[in-house]
């Protein structure tokens, strides 16, 4: 499932344009020799590390080898006060996990408490012609963080893609076997595709594209999200955490109590057609969600206005690499404009950032500061598990700051 929220494309993932995009900066750990990751007993290393089991790597020569390419199976049964998480990945991958602390329990961001407040926002119910989805039962805010959830394991792509089926088979058995009880039922009770092989069906129509390491593509079960079926015109969508391997449900515009809670399984400007064929040949499911059952005028509407946000965008990609910044903000308001259209609206505090980015870039302090204190205030608002957007909006709104002073 690669959803993709309809995002204005971003310098350097977001960052102060002072301080450039790092996943590993800080003196973070990266390719450890295997020992650090305990896959040769390390004798010396003192170091803590999250694995309730020796990672498990078939084929590891331990003779001479770095362990960069190997895929390892990597289970911490703690992960998330008990919820556990294995991983099938590479060994760079999972040290670089490591050296985020990414399975280090932070406090839950201020944000998320106030929430948790609010009440649950939906329940699982069995929905016509669908199986189970997920269903608000109350009025969810735009914006609003619908569900937090974990993975319960992450596979590398690469993986799945050079290894044979039997033996990909067995590693992922055994990588959920290694998961706490109430996890690796919930995985069990997932909705099956038509594949033979029972996780190969799981697996197949519950996984969730993920970015780890370094541009490392992985598929991961999220075994509450997955109960979230596909909308060509979905409400909400996914922002997942690397650092927190967290994903969370946000939504792209007030739902009301009743309406269903969807997300696209597919890019969002993919065109009618080529989207019913995807979700046919890939997911194995005719797509019964409203817009398919649309009539030709609403489909053509909304045809036209995903033409023209796949156009506005690239015109925006364009006059940004060309240093045309004026010209990108103008296109930007259109572009938002198409996006109201479709019912598929950026999420607020990243387009604001964006904004912010392309002011700065072109000059202006003041509009700068202007989007830049509304991206702050969004994420202030619903906050997010990852609680760097926040600072990172603080800290590029200080930035902002010195240089207006400087300026003046
Ligand atoms: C990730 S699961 C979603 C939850 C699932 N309905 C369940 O019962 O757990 C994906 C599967 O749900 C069903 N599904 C999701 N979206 C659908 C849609 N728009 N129309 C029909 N079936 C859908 C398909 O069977 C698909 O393979």
């Amino acid at each position: 499932k690669v959803q993709s929220a309809p995002t204005l494309p971003r310098s350097s993932r977001g960052q102060c344009p002072n301080k450039p995009a790092g996943r590993l900066e800080d003196g973070q750990k990266t390719n450890p020799l295997p020992g650090l990751l305990g896959i040769i007993p390390d004798i010396e290393s003192d170091s803590v590390l999250p694995w309730t089991f020796p990672p498990k790597c078939p084929g590891l020569q331990t003779d001479n080898s770095t362990g960069s390419k190997l895929h390892c199976i990597f289970t911490s049964a703690e992960f998330r006060n008990g919820h556990g998480l294995s991983l099938i990945t590479s060994t760079t991958t999972a040290s670089n996990l490591v050296g985020l602390d990414a399975f280090d329990d932070r406090p839950t961001p201020q944000a998320a408490e106030r929430r948790a407040a609010w009440g649950p926002a939906y329940e699982v119910v069995e929905i016509g012609g669908k199986g189970k989805g997920l269903v608000a039962s109350r009025t969810i805010r735009r914006g609003e963080i619908i569900l937090v959830d974990f993975p319960a394991i992450l596979i590398a792509t690469s993986f799945l893609a050079d290894t044979k089926p039997h033996h990909r088979r067995r590693l992922i058995k055994q990588a959920i076997s290694q998961l706490p009880e109430e996890t690796r039922r919930r995985f069990y009770a997932l909705s099956r595709g038509p594949e033979k092989y029972e996780v190969d069906a799981i697996v197949g129509v519950n996984s969730n594209s993920v970015m780890l390491g370094d541009n490392d593509l992985h598929v991961g079960v999220f075994t509450e999200a997955a109960r979230i079926n596909h909308g060509c015109q979905p409400n909400a969508a996914y922002r997942f955490s690397q650092r927190r391997l967290t994903m969370e449900i946000v939504a792209y515009h007030t739902i009301e109590a009743g309406e269903e809670i969807t997300m696209s399984y597919v890019p969002i400007t993919t065109p009618a057609s080529e989207r019913r064929k995807h979700l046919q040949e890939n997911w194995g499911f005719a797509c019964q969600c409203s817009l398919c059952h649309a009539d030709e005028l609403a489909l053509g509407e909304s045809e036209n206005n995903r033409r023209r946000m796949t156009e506005l965008r690239d015109s925006i990609l364009d006059a940004r690499k060309n240093g045309y910044f004026q010209d990108a903000i103008n296109i930007a308001g259109d572009w938002l404009q198409f996006s109201e259209w479709e019912r598929v609206p950026p999420l607020l505090p990243e387009y604001h950032e964006t904004l912010a980015e392309l002011y700065f870039l072109n000059g202006d302090l003041v509009n700068a500061t202007r989007y830049g204190r509304m991206s702050l205030d969004g994420w202030v608002k619903f906050g997010s598990v990852d609680d760097d957007s926040l600072e990172r909006a603080r800290g590029f709104l200080r930035f902002l700051t010195s240089r207006t002073e400087k300026a003046t």
